[in-house]
C-alpha cells in the first residue's frame, strides 16, 4: 500500500470537492505511485475536526477509534470493484487504491490549501485528519486536456403504476430534477436552471445541445458555483470569466467571442456525449432499479412490516376495530424494527443484490405488484439507484478550435464515471420527506414544465 508521507503535502493541490470528500492532485517530483493520480479525502464537519464526525451515508469515525492498518479502506474501493464493475464497463471508471494517511502530514496539506476552497465549504467541513486511510485515483482533469465534468441527475420519469393521486400528475409530468430546482430556487438557494436532464440523456441531438447550453447558462450566471457542471484545463478549475483558457494553442482569445466559445464547448462535448455509451448506461441502471419510485417503495415497506406475525398480535386490538378507525403505527421506512430488520447492506450483500439484479429473476418480477417477501430487492435496488443519480461524468475534450468542425475520437477513457459511493438504508426517510417538499411545493407552482422522457414505456 502506498503511504502518502513519502510525498511532500506541497506537492499537492487543490482540485476541487463535493459534499462528502475533498480532492487534490499530485504535482511533486516523478514518483510512479502518485504520478497522474488524485487524492480523494473524506471530510469532517467543523469545529467537530476532533470528536465523533457524521459526513455521510451513516458512517460513524471516532477519533483514535481505529489506528493504521486497521481502519477499513474506504468503503468506495471495494464497492467499485466488487459491484460497480459488475454494471460499468470497467474502462469508465478510474483506478483506485488505498492510500495510507499521516496525521500530521494532513494537518499541514490543510493548512496549505484550506484556502483555496470556497469560503462556504470552509465553514462548514475540512479535511478529516483523523482518517488513516484515504483513495488515490487517476487524474482526469490534470492532463493537457480539458476536461468537463457534469452530474447529470435523475435520468426519467417515475412510472405512475405506485404514486398517489395527488402526485401522479405532478411526478408523471415534471421530473424530479427540475421540481427540485424550482423548490431551491423558491428557497433562494440557487439560481433559475434551464438545464433538463431528460434532455441530457434523450441521446437526441438537439435535446443535447439544449441541456449543455442550459449547463453552460447556468455556470456563467451562478459565477461556476451550480454543481452540475464545472470545467478544468490542464487541472486548472476554470471560472466563466476564464473561458478564453479553453482555447487550443495559438489561436488568439481577443477576436474569439465568448459565445463562440460556447458553441465550440458545446458541438465537442455534445458529439462525445452522442459517441459513448455512458449515459445510456446510467439512464438505463437508474430506471432499472427505482421501479416503484419512494412512494411505492414506502408502501411496500408498510404493507411488509403489517403482514409480520408480531405486528398482527402487538397491534390486536387495532385490527379488531371496525373499519375506518386510525391504522396501526408503522416504522419510518428503512428503519428496523422488531416486526421488519432491514440491516445496512455491507459488501456480501450488494454482491448477492447484483448477482440477483443481473439474473433472470429481476426481468421475472412484476412491478406493479411488488410483494413483501422481496422487500429487500427493493431496497437495495433503490438504493444503488441513488448511486447513479448521485454521480457524476467526466469528459476529456480537447482544446476547442471555434468555427472548425471539431474532430471527435471517443476512445475508452474519454468519458469516465466518478463519485460512486455506496448510499445508506438509513437515507430513506430523508429522501421520502424530500420527495413530499419537492411534489407538494410543485403542485403550487402555476408555470408547470413537460419533461420528456425519451425512454419511458407506454402505460
Ligand atoms: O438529494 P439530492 O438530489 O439533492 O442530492 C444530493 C446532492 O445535492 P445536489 O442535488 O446534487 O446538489 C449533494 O451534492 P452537494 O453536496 O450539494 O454537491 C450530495 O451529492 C448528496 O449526497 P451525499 O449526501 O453526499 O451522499 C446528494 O444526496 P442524495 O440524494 O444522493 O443522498
Ligand atoms: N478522479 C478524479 N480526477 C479528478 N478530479 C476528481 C476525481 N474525482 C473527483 N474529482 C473532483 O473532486 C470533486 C469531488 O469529488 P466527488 O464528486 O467524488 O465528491 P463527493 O463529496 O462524493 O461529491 P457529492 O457531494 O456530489 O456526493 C469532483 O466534483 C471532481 O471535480
Amino acid at each position: 500500500m502506498a503511504s502518502i508521507v513519502d510525498t511532500d503535502p506541497s506537492d499537492w493541490r487543490y482540485v476541487s470537492e463535493g459534499g462528502a470528500t475533498i480532492v487534490f492532485s499530485y504535482h511533486g517530483p516523478p514518483n510512479p505511485e502518485f504520478d497522474g493520480t488524485v487524492l480523494r479525502l473524506r471530510k469532517a464537519l467543523v469545529p467537530s475536526l476532533k470528536t465523533v464526525v457524521k459526513i455521510k451515508d451513516g458512517e460513524v469515525y471516532k477519533q483514535q477509534a481505529l489506528d493504521g492498518e486497521d481502519e477499513p479502506d474506504d468503503p468506495t474501493i471495494e464497492y467499485q470493484t466488487k459491484c460497480m464493475a459488475k454494471l460499468i464497463p470497467p474502462e469508465h471508471l478510474p483506478r483506485l487504491e488505498t492510500v495510507k494517511l499521516d496525521q500530521e502530514w494532513l494537518q499541514r496539506l490543510a493548512q496549505l490549501e484550506n484556502l483555496k476552497r470556497p469560503e462556504a465549504r470552509r465553514e462548514k467541513d475540512g479535511i478529516d485528519v483523523n482518517r488513516r486511510k484515504g483513495v488515490l485515483a487517476t487524474d482526469l482533469v490534470g492532463g493537457n486536456w480539458l476536461a468537463a465534468e457534469i452530474k447529470p441527475k435523475w435520468a426519467f420519469l417515475p412510472s405512475p403504476s405506485h404514486l398517489s393521486e395527488e402526485t401522479n400528475s405532478i411526478k408523471s409530468q415534471t421530473c424530479r430534477f427540475c421540481m427540485h430546482n424550482h423548490l431551491r430556487k423558491s428557497n433562494g438557494d440557487i439560481i433559475e436552471m434551464n438545464y433538463c436532464p431528460l434532455d441530457l440523456f434523450s441521446g437526441d441531438e438537439t435535446r443535447i445541445t439544449k441541456a449543455i447550453h442550459g449547463l453552460w447558462d447556468a455556470w456563467t450566471e451562478s459565477g461556476g458555483t451550480v454543481n452540475n457542471l464545472k470545467v478544468f484545463a490542464k487541472g486548472k478549475t476554470l471560472r466563466p470569466a476564464e473561458t478564453s483558457l479553453m482555447l487550443a494553442d495559438g489561436l488568439d482569445a481577443s477576436s474569439t467571442t465568448t459565445e463562440q466559445i460556447r458553441d465550440a464547448f458545446t458541438s465537442a462535448l455534445r458529439r462525445t456525449l452522442i459517441k459513448t455509451p455512458v449515459l445510456g448506461i446510467l439512464s438505463r441502471l437508474q430506471r432499472t432499479l427505482d421501479v416503484l419510485d419512494i412512494e411505492g417503495l414506502s408502501k411496500l415497506w408498510r404493507t411488509t412490516e403489517r403482514a409480520a406475525p408480531l405486528y398482527r398480535t402487538t397491534f390486536e386490538s387495532f385490527f379488531a376495530q371496525p373499519d375506518g378507525t386510525s391504522p396501526p403505527p408503522t416504522t419510518p421506512l428503512g428503519v428496523s424494527s422488531l416486526f421488519l430488520s432491514s440491516p445496512e447492506p455491507a459488501i456480501p450483500d450488494w454482491v448477492d443484490f447484483l448477482n440477483t439484479y443481473l439474473s433472470s429473476f429481476s426481468s421475472q418480477l412484476d412491478h406493479s405488484k411488488p410483494e413483501p417477501k422481496n422487500l429487500r430487492y427493493y431496497l437495495l435496488a433503490y438504493l444503488l439507484s441513488a448511486t447513479f443519480k448521485d454521480c457524476s461524468i467526466i469528459v476529456r475534450l480537447d482544446f476547442l478550435r471555434p468555427c472548425i468542425e471539431p474532430k471527435i475520437e471517443v476512445k475508452p477513457n474519454t468519458v469516465t464515471v466518478i463519485d460512486l459511493d455506496p448510499k445508506s438504508l438509513d437515507k430513506l426517510r430523508g429522501w421520502e420527506k424530500l420527495d413530499k417538499e419537492i411534489a407538494g411545493t410543485y403542485s403550487l407552482n402555476t408555470a408547470r414544465k413537460t419533461c420528456i422522457d425519451a425512454f419511458s414505456s407506454p402505460t
